[in-house]
C-alpha cells in the first residue's frame, strides 16, 4: 500500500522539479523509498530537499499533514509562502537561502509544535510579529539577511538558543531576552540599539534630532551618512538627495568658515585621538594574545618550542639529576636527548598539564605530556602507577609508550594520534566547508569508545581501574579512524577541588558538588553524556566547550535537555542537525539515544556496566561497526590480569 501523499508529492514534482533533479521520485516505486522522503507508518514524516534547484511554489507539500520536518534550503523557490496551517505536526522548517518574499507566514505562527525556523537568507518584508512569542518550544529562530523592518522590543521567546537577525533593516532597542545573544546576531540594521549593541540613549532621546542617526550601533547606508554629505559640496548633490542634504548643509557652510590655524588644531587633535586609540587596541589585542597562548588556547606556537624548558637543567650541565626514561614493550627506544632535540608543537593545556606534539630525529611523532607537580607523589608511588597504566594495551586505547620521572620534570610519552579528537570533529570547524562527521563513524566511534572503556574497567581483577576524565577530548582518532580512549588514569594525579570545575558537564551527580572520587558507575555516566554529545552534536557545558558556548550546537545541561525532549515525545528532534541528511537511520539513532539514557540514570546503581554498553552498540548494527582486527570479548590475555601488576599498584 503507497502512502496517500503520493499524489501530493507527484504534485509537488511536477511543478518545482523543472531541472529534474529528483530522477527516482517516480509513481510506480513506494515514495517512502525516494530520496529526500521520510516515513513514519507510512506517512511521510520528514522531507530533505536541499539544494536542489527547485523552484515555484510548494504549495503542494502543504497537505503532508504528517510532516515533522521540512528543509528546503538552497533552492530557488520564490513568492510569498503558502499557507501552512495545514502543517500542524511540523518542528523544523528550513527554508533558508531561496528567494522568498512578502511579509512573515503569519500560519507559522500557528504550529505550536515548532522548534527551529530557518528564514535566513530571504526577500522577506515588513514586521517580524509579535505573535512568535506564542511559539512557546522555538529553540532556533534564523531571519537573517532578509528586508524586515520595524522593531523586535516586543519580542518575547524564552525558550530560543539560536537567534539571528542581522542583515535586515530593523531598528529600536534589543528587548532583554534577547540581548544575551552576540551582536553578531543583530549586525547590519540600519538601527538596532541596546545590548550587546550600543546604548540607544542617543537616539532614544531624541530621535528628530538631525545627525542622531550617527550614534547608531550599525554601519549607516552611504548616502543618509552625514558626514559624506558634508564632504562633497552643495552643488555636487543629486536632487534627489537634496532632502537629505538639507539637515546637514548648516554643517558643512560651519566647515568652510574656520580659521587654518584651528583646523591645524583640529588635525593635530585627531592625530593624537588616532594614536592613543591605537595604542589602546594594541595593548588589548597583545593582552588577549598573549592569555591565549598562556592558556593553551592558540592553535599553534609561533615558533617551535621545547618541551622541557629552562627549568629542567639539560643532562649535560654539572648538577643535574638524571631521571628515569622508561619504556614499554615493544617500542622503539629513545632517550630524553632526543625528546629535548625534538621541535614541539603544543596540543593544548588540560588539567594535568600540557601536551605536545614532538617530532623525534628518526621522524617519529610522539605526544608527550608534560604532568603539572600538583598532585604527584613519590618516585615509587609514581612507577608503580605507571606500570599499571604501561600495562594497557588495547586497540582502543591510547598507549603509553614511556614516562620519564625526575625531581623537576615527568613526562608521559603517548603514541601520536593523527586524526583529532572526537570534541574537534564535532564542534570545531563548524560552518561553511565543513564535513560533517556522518552517521556511521559516530557509531562506530561510539562503539571504539566503549570497548577501550570497558577494558579499562575489566582490566584488572583486584582493583576497579576507573578513567576518571571520559570527555570528547580525551577521545582520539588514530590513523585508520579508530576511536581510542586517552589520559586514562590521569585522574589519580588530580586533587578533586582542581578537577571539579573542568568537565562538569560530565561529572556524574553523585561526584558534586563535594569532588568525591570518580568510579566505574561514574565512568559509565559521562560515557552516557559522551554519546548524547555525539547524537545532538552539542557541547555539554560551556566549561567543556572551551569557555565560549559557540559552535552550532550550543550549550546545554545535555542529560537534563534530552530527558525533558523525550518526556514530550520528541524524541527524533534531539538529533543533531547535521544528522538529518542520512537516510534510515533514525532507528539506529533512538537505540542508541536509549543506552545513553540509561547510561546517565542518576542512580548510579541503575546504570548498565560498560561490558553491556559495549555489546547493546554492538547490537545495533552487528558486525559492520566493529573494526575487524580486533576479537575483542575478553580481557582475559590482558598483561594487567597477573595479581602482581595490580597489587602493586595498591
Ligand atoms: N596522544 C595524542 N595525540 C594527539 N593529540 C593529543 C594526544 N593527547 C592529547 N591530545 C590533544 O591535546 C590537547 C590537550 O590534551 P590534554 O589531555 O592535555 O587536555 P584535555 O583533554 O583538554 O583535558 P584533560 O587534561 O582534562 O584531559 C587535546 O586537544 C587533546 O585532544
Amino acid at each position: 500500500s503507497t502512502t496517500p501523499d503520493l499524489e501530493h508529492l507527484m504534485k509537488f514534482k511536477a511543478e518545482s522539479d523543472i531541472a529534474n533533479k529528483l530522477t527516482d521520485w517516480n509513481k510506480t516505486t513506494d515514495p517512502c523509498t525516494w530520496n529526500g522522503v521520510f516515513c513514519i507508518k507510512n506517512r511521510v514524516s520528514r522531507l530533505v530537499l536541499e539544494n536542489l534547484d527547485l523552484h515555484g511554489s510548494f504549495q503542494p507539500l502543504t497537505s503532508l499533514t504528517q510532516l515533522r520536518v521540512l528543509s528546503l534550503k538552497g533552492n530557488g523557490f520564490s513568492g510569498q509562502l503558502p499557507d501552512l496551517s495545514n502543517l500542524t505536526a511540523l518542528k523544523l522548517l528550513f527554508l533558508s537561502h531561496n528567494n522568498f518574499s512578502g511579509n512573515f507566514p503569519l500560519s507559522v505562527v500557528s504550529l505550536f509544535r515548532l522548534y527551529r525556523l530557518d528564514l535566513s537568507y530571504n526577500n522577506f518584508s515588513g514586521n517580524i510579529p509579535d505573535t512568535l512569542n506564542r511559539l512557546t518550544h522555538l529553540l532556533t529562530l534564523r531571519l537573517e539577511e532578509n528586508r524586515f523592518t520595524g522593531s523586535i522590543t516586543g519580542l518575547n521567546v524564552p525558550t530560543l538558543q539560536d537567534f539571528n537577525v542581522s542583515g535586515n533593516q530593523l531598528s529600536g532597542q534589543i528587548p532583554r531576552s534577547l540581548s544575551g545573544f552576540p551582536a553578531s546576531s543583530f549586525v547590519q540594521n540600519s538601527g538596532l540599539c541596546g545590548s550587546p549593541m550600543q546604548t540607544c540613549k542617543d537616539i532614544l532621546s531624541d530621535p528628530t534630532k538631525p545627525g542622531s542617526t550617527g550614534a547608531i550601533a550599525s554601519p549607516v547606508l552611504p548616502g543618509s551618512n552625514p558626514t559624506t554629505v558634508v564632504s562633497s559640496s552643495p552643488s555636487s548633490i543629486p536632487p534627489n538627495k537634496a532632502a537629505a542634504a538639507a539637515t546637514t548643509t548648516t554643517t558643512h557652510n560651519k566647515t568652510a568658515k574656520i580659521s587654518p590655524l584651528a583646523l591645524i588644531a583640529i588635525i593635530l587633535g585627531d592625530v593624537l585621538v588616532l594614536s592613543i586609540v591605537s595604542l589602546l587596541l594594541y595593548c588589548y589585542f597583545w593582552r588577549n594574545y598573549a592569555a591565549k597562548m598562556r592558556d593553551g588556547k592558540g592553535s599553534k606556537l609561533l615558533e617551535t618550542e621545547k618541551i622541557v624548558y629552562s627549568s629542567s637543567p639539560y643532562p649535560n650541565q654539572p648538577g643535574f639529576e638524571r631521571g628515569k626514561m622508561v619504556f614499554f614493550e615493544g617500542v622503539k627506544r629513545f632517550e630524553l636527548e632526543d625528546l629535548l632535540r625534538a621541535s614541539a608543537e603544543m596540543l593544548g593545556k588540560g588539567g594535568f598539564g600540557t601536551a605536545y606534539k614532538a617530532v623525534l630525529d628518526d621522524g617519529n611523532v610522539v605526544a608527550v605530556k608534560r604532568l603539572k607537580d600538583a598532585n604527584i607523589g613519590g618516585k615509587r608511588e609514581f612507577e608503580q602507577q605507571m606500570e599499571v597504566l604501561g600495562r594497557l594495551r588495547h586497540p582502543n586505547l591510547v598507549s603509553l609508550k614511556a614516562y620519564y620521572f625526575a625531581r623537576e620534570e615527568k613526562l608521559l610519552v603517548y603514541d601520536y594520534m593523527p586524526n583529532c579528537s572526537l570534541f574537534w570533529l564535532l564542534h570545531g570547524n563548524r560552518g561553511p566547508g565543513r564535513t560533517p562527521l556522518d552517521w556511521t563513524t559516530r557509531l562506530k566511534i561510539a562503539a571504539g569508545a566503549a570497548r577501550g572503556l570497558a577494558f579499562i574497567h575489566n582490566s584488572c581483577k583486584s582493583l576497579k581501574l576507573t578513567h576518571g576524565n571520559i570527555k570528547s577530548t580525551n577521545i582520539l582518532l588514530d590513523k585508520s579512524g579508530n576511536a581510542r580512549v586517552s589520559d586514562f588514569g590521569l585522574s589519580l594525579f588530580a586533587s578533586p577541588t582542581a578537577s571539579a570545575p573542568r568537565s562538569n558537564g560530565y561529572r556524574a551527580p553523585e561526584l558534586s558538588p563535594d569532588g568525591r572520587k570518580p568510579t566505574q558507575k561514574s565512568d559509565v555516566y559521562s560515557f552516557g553524556v559522551l554519546l548524547l554529545e555525539l547524537l545532538t552534536g552539542k557541547c555539554p557545558s560551556i566549561v567543556d566547550c572551551g569557555g565560549t558556548g559557540s559552535g552550532y550546537g550550543g550549550v546545554v545541561d545535555l542529560p537534563r535537555w534530552v530527558q525533558s525532549v523525550v518526556r514530550e515525545e520528541w524524541t527524533a528532534e534531539v538529533f543533531d542537525l547535521e544528522l538529518m541528511r542520512y537516510k534510515d537511520i533514525e532507528e539506529e539513532m533512538v537505540a542508541l539515544l536509549q543506552i545513553a539514557m540509561t547510561c546517565t540514570s542518576p542512580p548510579p546503581d541503575q546504570r548498565p556496566r560498560m561490558n553491556h554498553v559495549v555489546k547493546m552498540i554492538e547490537d545495533i548494527r552487528g558486525v559492520e561497526v566493529s573494526p575487524c582486527h580486533e576479537t575483542f570479548d575478553s580481557v582475559s590475555d590482558s598483561p594487567c590480569m597477573s595479581e602482581d601488576t595490580c597489587g602493586a599498584s595498591q
